[in-house]
C-alpha cells in the first residue's frame, strides 16, 4: 500500500468504525468520515454554533473572490458548480477527464481544481500546479490523488465520503437479479429478434447468500437491502463492525467465498485490494455462482474472471468498474484500453456498466453540494473539516464586533519548534484563537488575531515566509485571510507594498516556493 492510499483506505475506515461502533466523542481526526461530521458543518459565511445573536459571523475573504480560478473535470453537477459562480470565483466546467499533459498546462493556472474519479492527479501533475491551494473530489474514491504530496505541497483534497452509497447499493440490487434470471441476455436476444423463453439456470434470488466484501458505507447498506429482500447476508472486513440485522461476519474471505453464492465487492483501490479476486479465489467460489464488482477497476484479475465464466465455474458477473477507462463519454471501450475487452464483451451472463454505480441525479446534486461547500470553506475561511489529506482544523468565525482581526493559516511540517517561532512572529498582536493539528508529516495552524493594522499584513507574512525558508527543505505554506470590511479591496494592499492579493501571496510570491 503506499502511503497515500493508506491516508484514505486505512486510517479513514479505522475513523469510522470507531466513532460509529463506539458513539464515542472523537477528535476531528478521528470522525471525519461519519455522517455527523459532514452535516455538522455550517454553511459558508453563516453563522456558527458559538455565534449569538448579538456575535454574528463576519465574513472573511481571502481576496477579491473574482480572481479565484476553479476547473472542473468530469461533468461535475451543476448543483456545486452554481455554489462555486455564487462566490464569484471563475469557474471552467468541462465535460470529460484530460490527459496527464492537458492537465499540466491547465492546472498551472487555478487555484481550485474539481474531479472525479478518473482525473489522475499524480506527483508530475501536482509539482506543476503552482497555484493550487485545494483539491475536490467529487466522488467517494480518493485513490485517483496522490494525497501524500498535495499534503506536502499544502494543498488539502476534500471529497463526499458517503453520498452516493445509496445509489451503489441500489445497482447492485439490481444486479443480483439480473444476473438470477439472465436478464440482460434475454434482453439482448429479443433486441436482436430472438425469442428464447428459459428457465434453466434462473433463480430467485429469496434464500440464497450474498457475501460482502467490505463492509463500509456501501457494503453496509447493501447488507440492509439485500436482507429485506430474503437474501443471507455474510460479509468480510478487515476491520471489526457492526453487523446490521442479521448479517454474519466471517472470519476470511476464503470463508466467505466458499459459502456465498453472489459476491459483492466494496473495498477501495488499496496496494492490498489489487487482485484480491484473482484465479485462487475464483476457484473457491461456489460452482455457478455471480461475482459483482462496483468497487475500482483493479479489485479483480480480468483475464482470471474471463477464464471462470468460460469454465462456468461463474454463472455471471457484473463489472462496473475497469482497471483502464476511457476519458469521457462517446469514447471507444476496446482492447487498446485493457487488453482483454473483446474477450469480455463476448461472454454471456456478464452485465458491463460505464462506471454508473453513483451516477443518479440524487446521488450527484448531493455531491455537488457537499463538495462544493468543503471547497468555500476552505477557500474563504480556512477550515479544513471533512478532509482526507490533512488534520482537521477549524476555529469559531470572527465575529463582527472585530474590526481588524487577520486569519492566519500556516501549513507546516510537523517538527517540533514551529508553533513557537510562529508565536514569535504573532507576537505584537493579541491572538483571540488558535488551533493546530498534525496529521503525519503535516501540521495546520490557524489562529485569529487582531489589532492589525493594513501595514502590518506584508510584514507579518513575509516574516512567516522567512521561517518556512529557515528550514531545509523549506516547508511552509502561508495564507491570510481577512475580514472585508477592513481590508476592502486589492487597491489599497497594494499601496501597502504587496505586490497582489493576499490570498494570491503565498501562490505566487514565493510562497509555493516554500513547500514542506
Ligand atoms: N462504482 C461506483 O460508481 C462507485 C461509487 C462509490 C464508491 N465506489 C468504490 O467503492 C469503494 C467502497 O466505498 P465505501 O463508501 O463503501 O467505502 P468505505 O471506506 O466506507 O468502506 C470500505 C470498506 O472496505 C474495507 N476493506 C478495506 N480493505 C479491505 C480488504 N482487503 N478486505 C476486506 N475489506 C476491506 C474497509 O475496512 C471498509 O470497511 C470506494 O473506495 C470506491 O472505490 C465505486
Ligand atoms: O468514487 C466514487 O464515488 C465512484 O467511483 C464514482 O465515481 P464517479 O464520480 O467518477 O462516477
Amino acid at each position: 500500500m503506499t502511503p497515500a492510499q493508506d491516508i484514505t483506505g486505512g486510517v479513514n475506515t479505522l475513523a469510522r468504525t470507531v466513532s460509529n461502533s463506539l458513539n464515542l466523542s472523537t477528535s476531528p481526526n478521528l470522525s471525519f468520515h461519519s455522517p455527523p461530521s459532514t452535516f455538522r458543518q455550517p454553511p459558508p459565511g453563516s453563522t456558527n454554533a458559538l455565534s449569538t445573536a448579538s456575535q454574528l459571523a463576519k465574513q472573511l475573504k481571502p481576496f477579491d473572490t473574482k480572481d479565484i480560478k476553479v476547473l472542473l473535470l468530469e461533468n461535475v453537477n451543476e448543483a456545486g458548480i452554481d455554489i462555486l459562480r455564487g462566490q464569484g470565483y471563475q469557474v471552467e466546467a468541462i465535460k470529460s477527464s484530460l490527459s496527464e499533459d492537458q492537465l499540466i498546462e491547465k492546472i498551472r493556472d487555478v487555484q481550485v481544481i474539481g474531479i472525479r474519479s478518473k482525473t489522475k492527479l499524480t506527483e508530475r501533475v501536482l509539482k506543476e500546479a503552482k497555484n493550487l491551494i485545494v483539491i475536490g473530489c467529487f466522488c467517494i474514491g480518493t485513490n485517483q490523488v496522490d494525497l501524500q504530496t498535495a499534503a506536502q505541497q499544502g494543498i488539502a483534497v476534500f471529497n463526499s465520503p458517503f453520498s452516493n452509497s445509496r445509489s451503489v447499493a441500489e445497482l447492485v440490487i439490481s444486479e443480483i437479479i439480473a444476473l438470477a434470471r439472465q436478464l440482460t441476455d434475454r434482453s439482448m436476444e429479443l433486441h436482436n429478434g430472438t425469442w428464447n423463453k428459459v428457465s434453466k439456470g434462473c433463480w430467485e434470488i429469496r434464500g440464497k447468500t450474498l457475501g460482502i466484501v467490505g463492509y463500509g458505507h456501501i457494503g453496509s447498506q447493501l447488507s440492509v437491502l439485500a436482507e429485506s429482500m430474503g437474501m443471507n447476508v455474510i460479509y468480510y472486513d478487515v476491520l471489526t463492525m457492526m453487523s446490521l440485522g442479521t448479517a454474519r461476519n466471517v472470519a476470511s474471505l476464503d470463508d466467505l467465498l466458499a459459502e456465498a453464492d453472489f459476491v459483492s465487492l466494496h473495498v477501495p483501490a488499496t496496494s492490498e485490494t489489487k487482485n484480491l479476486i484473482g484465479a485462487k479465489e475464483l476457484a473457491k467460489m461456489k460452482d455457478g455462482s455471480y461475482l459483482i464488482n462496483n468497487a475500482r477497476g483493479t479489485v479483480i484479475d480480468i483475464p482470471a474472471l474471463i477464464e471462470a465464466s468460460r469454465s462456468g465455474k461463474l454463472a455471471g458477473a457484473a463489472i462496473d468498474v475497469f482497471p483502464h477507462e476511457p476519458a469521457g463519454n462517446g469514447d471507444y471501450f476496446s482492447n487498446d484500453l485493457n487488453s482483454w475487452t473483446k474477450d469480455l464483451v463476448g461472454l454471456k451472463n456478464i452485465i458491463l456498466t460505464p462506471h454508473i454505480g453513483g451516477s443518479t441525479e440524487e446521488a450527484q446534486s448531493a455531491i455537488g453540494v457537499e463538495v462544493s461547500t468543503a471547497l468555500v470553506r476552505y477557500v474563504n475561511e480556512g477550515a479544513t473539516l471533512g478532509a482526507v489529506n490533512m488534520p482537521e482544523v477549524n476555529l469559531r468565525s470572527v465575529t463582527v464586533d472585530k474590526e481588524d482581526d487577520v486569519r492566519v493559516i500556516y501549513i507546516h511540517k510537523n517538527v517540533p519548534g514551529v508553533l513557537r517561532q510562529v508565536n514569535g512572529i504573532l507576537l505584537h498582536h493579541n491572538i483571540d484563537k488558535q488551533m493546530s493539528d498534525s496529521r503525519g508529516e503535516v501540521a495546520y495552524l490557524m489562529a485569529d488575531i487582531s489589532d492589525v493594522k493594513e501595514g502590518e499584513i506584508r510584514d507579518l507574512f513575509q516574516s512567516l515566509q522567512e521561517l518556512s525558508c529557515k528550514f531545509t527543505p523549506k516547508l511552509g505554506v502561508t495564507r491570510l485571510l481577512i475580514c472585508n470590511s477592513v481590508y476592502p479591496n486589492e487597491s489599497s494592499l497594494l499601496d501597502a507594498g504587496i505586490e497582489c492579493s493576499v490570498a494570491r501571496l503565498p501562490i505566487e510570491a514565493d510562497a509555493r516556493g516554500g513547500h514542506i
